[in-house]
């Protein structure tokens, strides 16, 4: 268990194992619909991907903090996908050195966000909480885990 405003679920395939927040999660296969998708994903971001970190926000109280999805086994410079679905919710990049450099931008049902070459080194994100009634939302990350030596 971890204790975290989201619910999270870890998806790959086998070996594609991951420590995200230290704690290390063995992913679950992939369902159905979620292997459907991969394709389409693939195509979109370049990048054969293998493993999918699925967040559900239940409401404007559930977030995520600030971070960079930096860990060593994305590599240098990854590409994630992040596919959105439900209520639209804003997310916000802050300048690692230069915390006064900013950018947000509204994830709406279907949206699909592709952070890649120094977006993870150079830039922070979040999705904050919000006090405004906001519908539930599902966020898929796809990455590609680099095999572990
Ligand atoms: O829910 C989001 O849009 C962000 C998810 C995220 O940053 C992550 O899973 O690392
Ligand atoms: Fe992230």
């Amino acid at each position: 268990m971890v204790d975290s405003p989201r619910l999270s679920c870890w998806i790959g395939d086998p070996g594609a194992s991951y420590v995200y927040s230290r704690v290390r999660f063995e992913p679950r296969p992939w369902p159905q619909a979620l292997a459907a998708l991969r394709p389409r994903i693939d195509a979109a971001a370049g990048v054969a991907m293998n493993s999918v970190l699925a967040n559900l926000y239940r409401d404007g109280r559930d977030a995520m903090g600030w971070h960079s999805d930096d860990e060593p086994e994305l590599g240098p410079r990854p590409v994630i996908a992040s596919l959105s679905l439900g209520g639209t919710r804003r997310f916000a990049f802050r300048h690692r050195h230069d915390p006064a450099r900013k950018h947000a931008i509204d994830l709406p049902h279907g949206s699909l966000l592709l952070m890649a070459g120094d977006t993870q080194a150079e830039w922070k994100h979040a999705l904050p909480r919000t006090a405004r009634p906001v519908p539930a939302r599902i966020n898929l990350t796809f990455r590609r885990i680099l095999p572990s030596p």
